[in-house]
């Protein structure tokens, strides 16, 4: 069975919203998802997993939240060689830089290694209505295919 490691940063909840879907969606394909606080996490730990999936949502001004800074210099030296990735997060089209942390580790997760398997999806706060409910269960559908087609 296939096994992702779906972690996430998330202060008021939008982000864990959009995780909680796609890990659901993933789950009716079969894959099994350990889903996970980003905050604390062991990098070294990620290279045991088919795939990654990171949530995150956007801090400052199109910064990353302080509390995943760390992970995120770590994650750099790790070896994810060929491993399918794939970035999701919540934010705000007030900012000018809205939901750029997608963007900021979709550029650490590549020089790690990984491959980015789908577009990145950002969402304007939580997943309200069933069009960007769908685009969260859209996203896990590609990341899935491409999973699937990599083994
Ligand atoms: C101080 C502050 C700075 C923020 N900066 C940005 C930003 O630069 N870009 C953006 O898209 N959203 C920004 N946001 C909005 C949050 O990313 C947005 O509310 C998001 O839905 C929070 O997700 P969460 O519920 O998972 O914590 C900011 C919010 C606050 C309070």
């Amino acid at each position: 069975m296939m096994r992702i490691c779906l972690l996430y940063a998330s202060m008021s909840g939008n982000t864990e919203d959009m995780a909680i879907i796609i890990k659901k969606e993933l789950e009716k394909e079969e894959i099994e998802v350990v889903m996970e606080e980003m905050d604390g996490y062991e990098v070294e730990k990620l290279t045991e997993f088919n795939g990654l999936i990171l949530g995150s949502y956007t801090w400052g001004d199109g910064d990353l939240p302080y509390e995943v800074e760390e992970f995120e210099e770590e994650l750099v030296n790790v070896n994810l060689t060929r491993i399918p990735a794939a970035v999701f997060g919540s934010g705000d089209r007030i900012y000018p830089s809205y939901c750029e942390a997608v963007a900021i580790f979709e550029e650490t997760l590549k020089k790690a290694g990984a491959v980015l398997v789908c577009n990145g999806l950002k969402n304007e706060f939580e997943p309200k209505n069933e069009a960007e409910k769908e685009a969260c269960r859209h996203f896990a559908q590609q990341f899935s295919i491409a999973l699937k087609e990599r083994v």
